[in-house]
């Protein structure tokens, strides 16, 4: 997703109603989404929740369909079908009350190479209406949260791939939004930066709703508490880690046996 792609996701303020109040609610509700592009069908119908304060693995093969869903979950894009609830707002009616709970972190992470860390952090803080000391506090809070103290004198441009992810991370996590969606966020990463940001993500989850994608099966096994798989579009396991564990194989085996063929 190009820059422009994350602040039209920033930006786009859409409100088709006015919403209504909303009582204690679940995460993320995904009721049976669909979505097609061209005579492609990406995501088939599928249906999941996820609670406040769990952190959910995203898992499925190339193309499964996970970061389409994670795109209509964000706003960003448009479902064929079926609504996704974030926070107790509809995605599409209520697209405005969710940009404020909710932060992203695209697969690709588009940053702007030319800014400072704490410039561009204050960039985005501003376009989601932070401003003056509670725009400062806020930068310093999550450069501190993700660590990056060591690096934000630099531009970003001259950070090495985990410290990127850090900034995106932040980014994310500037406006304190109670749910996270981060697609692939340990990719490329060496495995220090990969405990590193792993820990990060944990932490963070601590206080927060964090879906996230991955390829990764240890990472799952070291931070989620639950994991959906999806193949071909369509979820084929929706279960606790303890639940997979129990069935006596690694993870690879059952993700393998689920998604094969
Ligand atoms: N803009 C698009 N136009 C047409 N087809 C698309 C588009 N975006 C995704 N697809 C197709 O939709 C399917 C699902 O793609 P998606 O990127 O959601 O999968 P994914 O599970 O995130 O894959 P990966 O693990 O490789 O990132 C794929 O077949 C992909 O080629």
């Amino acid at each position: 997703m190009p820059i422009f792609g994350l602040l039209a996701f920033i930006l786009r303020s859409t409100d088709y109603e006015s919403p209504k109040p909303q009582k204690r609610k679940v995460s993320i509700i995904v009721r049976e989404l669909t979505k097609v592009y061209g005579q492609q069908k990406a995501v088939d119908q599928i249906s999941f929740a996820v609670n406040p304060g769990e952190i959910v693995g995203f898992l499925g093969p190339n193309g499964a369909g996970k970061s389409t869903t994670m795109k209509i979950a964000t706003g960003y894009l448009l479902p064929t079908s079926g609504t996704v609830e974030v926070a107790g707002y509809d995605v599409v009616a209520h697209s405005r009350e969710v940009r404020k709970r909710i932060g992203y972190l695209p697969e690709h992470n588009p940053l702007y190479l030319d800014l400072y860390v704490k410039e561009f952090l204050r960039f985005i803080g501003g376009l989601y209406g932070l401003s003056g000391q509670t725009l400062s506090r806020r930068v310093d809070e999550v450069v501190a949260q993700v660590g990056l103290e060591p690096e934000y004198r630099k531009k970003i441009g001259q950070l090495s791939k985990g410290y990127r992810q850090r900034v995106g991370l932040a980014q994310a996590l500037i406006h304190d939004p109670e749910v996270l969606i981060l697609d692939e966020p340990t990719t490329g990463l060496d495995p220090n930066q990969l405990v590193e940001i792993r820990s990060v993500i944990k932490s963070i989850g601590a206080q927060k709703t964090v879906l996230f994608s991955t390829h990764i099966m240890q990472e799952v096994e070291a931070i989620c508490s639950r994991a959906i798989i999806l193949s071909k579009g369509t979820v084929v396991a929706d279960q606790s880690l303890e639940d997979l564990r129990s069935t006596g194989q690694p993870l690879e085996a059952v993700f393998r046996s689920l998604t094969k063929g």
